[in-house]
């Protein structure tokens, strides 16, 4: 991961786009999110047009682990290295790119299976471009989604795909963005270190479902919110209960001090919110916890070779 220090942080609009009809058709997967995306970059009425657009997990093709290997792309990227979007070979990469471009937004692109050319394996993967159409930041999921609930969902990503091996953010000219997606909000640590790693935002694009999202959807946005004194947000699928993996929806922001700043019910709709750095600096000020961690009495886990 790059790191720019001291990192900017001004304030910004980030939308949301909780994408609808996610079927089989790959094609009309993308027209539909391409026409989301320029539809939320168009903004709110009266309000800032957002900087910063954001799709869901699994936006291209249904979410399951029969799906990954059938919708999986080449994307051939290397992190460090400039990439050339015209001779990509995934197409879902190409309309991201454009429609930043043409929005002249920043955009995080939910996440798409991923084949890579040099292993094979497949992965659950998040791709980000600048206004200009670069992509210049790539998350793979780095833990994978493998629950069984009895009676409720068992649920195994592992049959298909392989875990991430990296931690990733990226800077814009308004903040540092911390990357994860979806079952990766279950482990603090990831969040810990992007946040001890100067990000002020933390973005998973996610999915979870009608067992699970009631129960934890909410609150570990929050307290990832609140451990780490960042603005934290997920992007979800909208529901669809005609599908073989009902998402709950709910996209959010959350602010540094837990409190949520948007949320989308459970159907296709764009949400936004105004990310405010003075919350970032009054709950960092109010409540120091950043300055008062006791590494004389436990070990600062954070800190990686
Ligand atoms: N879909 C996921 O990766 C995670 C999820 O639904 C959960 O943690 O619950």
């Amino acid at each position: 991961m790059p790191f720019k220090v001291p990192p900017t942080f001004k304030s910004f609009t980030l939308a949301l786009v909780q994408l609808g009809n996610i079927g089989a058709n790959k094609s009309d997967n993308l027209r539909h999110a391409r026409a989301m995306v320029l539809t939320a970059a168009s903004g709110r009425a009266d309000q800032q047009k957002p900087s910063i657009i954001v799709l869901p997990e699994c936006f291209n093709s249904p979410y399951g682990h029969v799906h990954f290997p059938v919708y999986a792309e080449e994307i051939g990227y290397t992190p460090g290295t400039p990439y050339d979007i015209a001779k990509s070979k995934s197409e879902s990469v190409k309309m991201l790119s454009e429609v930043a471009k043409e929005t002249k937004s920043w955009l995080i692109g939910g996440s798409i299976p991923e084949k890579d050319d040099t292993d094979g394996k497949i992965y659950n993967t998040c791709t980000v471009y600048s206004p200009a159409g670069e992509l210049i930041c790539m998350h793979r999921k780095v833990h994978l989604f493998d629950i069984d609930i009895p009676g409720k969902i068992t649920f195994k990503e592992s049959e298909t795909l392989t875990g991430g091996k990296s931690m990733n953010f990226f800077d814009t000219e308004f903040a540092r963005i911390g990357l994860g997606i979806c079952y990766d909000v279950r482990f603090p640590e990831l969040a810990m270190i992007a946040a001890r790693r100067g990000c002020h935002v933390l973005v998973y694009p996610g999915a979870f479902n009608l067992t699970t999202g009631p129960l934890h959807w909410e609150l570990l946005q929050r307290g990832r919110a609140v451990d780490n004194q960042v603005f934290f947000s997920m992007c979800s699928p909208a529901r669809d209960l005609t599908a073989g993996y009902h998402a709950w929806g709910h996209s959010m922001v959350v602010n540094p001090m837990g409190l949520i700043l948007s949320e989308a019910n459970e159907d296709e709709t764009i949400i936004y919110a105004d990310i405010d750095p003075e919350t970032f600096k009054t709950a960092r000020a109010g409540v120091p916890v950043t300055t008062q961690r006791r590494f004389d009495v436990y070990p600062d886990v954070s800190v990686v070779a």
